[in-house]
């Protein structure tokens, strides 16, 4: 398996099955594509987001759509074939039916998550991993579909430890950008910026707010800078 991060914009997503674990994929979705689920019946979750939607709150533009059909494996890939997506997740709680939106979305080149299987996975299939997000930074993790509870567990410790992450990013962002249009050589600003990012200085000062971390970002910026 190798981890990549996709752009979903402008795509859509859909989910077989509306129950605990689609319901939980159609969410972590929902930000980022047009998430379309395919469901008999929904968990409750689901229904509230999808009547939440529309308010602003939710995140994504476009409400989670939710479609009360129940096709047979025979039917899946017509639905595949209708709504076109970039990816195909196969939730429902019977084992043939998710086999045919497999089977039906590799054939249309499309990606396909399956959730009620770890290993065994025929190319083409994504396993979602856990995530931990610090805008812009994100960590996915994966056990390789070994232990899922193993990966939420990692997920929390990882949580706290980078916390203030996102804020060192765009401030390590802007001083590279600002560094580099002042024409100061390569080998002195990757050195100024390596140093910023692991600087306990700067990460404390950050968590006082951002002029805080800057001034301390400027003082190692200059030690490097005079040498
Ligand atoms: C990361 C996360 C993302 C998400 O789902 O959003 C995710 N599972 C999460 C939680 C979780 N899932 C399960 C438990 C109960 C404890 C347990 O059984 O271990 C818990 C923990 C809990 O709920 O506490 C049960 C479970 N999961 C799968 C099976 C089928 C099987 O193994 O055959 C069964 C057994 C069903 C049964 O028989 O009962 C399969 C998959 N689950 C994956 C992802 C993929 C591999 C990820 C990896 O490589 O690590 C993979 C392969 C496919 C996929 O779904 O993509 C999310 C953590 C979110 C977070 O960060 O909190
Ligand atoms: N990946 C994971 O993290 C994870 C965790 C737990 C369970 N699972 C596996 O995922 C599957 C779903 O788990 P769950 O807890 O959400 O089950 P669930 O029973 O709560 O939900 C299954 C949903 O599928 C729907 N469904 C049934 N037939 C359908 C069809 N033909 N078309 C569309 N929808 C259909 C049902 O109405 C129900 O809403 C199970 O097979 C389970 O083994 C995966």
């Amino acid at each position: 398996m190798t981890p990549l991060y996709h752009d979903l914009s402008g795509e859509t997503v859909v989910v077989f099955g509306g129950g605990a674990v689609g319901s939980r994929k159609a969410r972590g979705f929902d930000e980022a594509a047009r998430v379309v689920v395919v469901s008999p019946e929904f968990d409750e979750r689901l229904v509230s987001l999808a009547e939440e939607a529309g308010d602003g709150e939710s995140g994504s533009d476009e409400p989670i759509e939710l479609v009360r059909a129940a096709p047979d494996a025979d039917a899946v890939a017509d639905w595949i074939e209708r709504l076109d997506p970039a990816l195909a997740v196969a939730a429902t709680d019977d084992a043939a039916v998710n086999a045919a939106v497999e089977a039906a979305a590799l054939d249309r080149g499309k990606l396909v998550n399956r959730t009620d299987v770890s290993g065994g996975r025929d190319p083409g299939s994504v396993v979602v991993p856990a995530t931990i997000e610090d805008d812009p930074v994100t960590v996915a993790l994966s056990t390789g579909g070994t232990s899922p509870a193993l990966a939420k567990a990692l997920r929390e410790r990882i949580e706290a430890e980078i916390e203030g992450a996102g804020e060192m990013a765009a401030l390590s962002g802007e001083i590279r950008e600002e560094l580099k249009s002042a024409g100061v050589a390569p080998e002195k600003r990757r050195e100024a910026v390596r140093r910023v990012v692991r600087s306990r200085g700067v990460w404390k000062g950050l968590q006082k707010g951002r002029s805080n971390g800057r001034q301390e970002a400027d003082t190692v910026i200059e030690e490097v800078l005079d040498r």
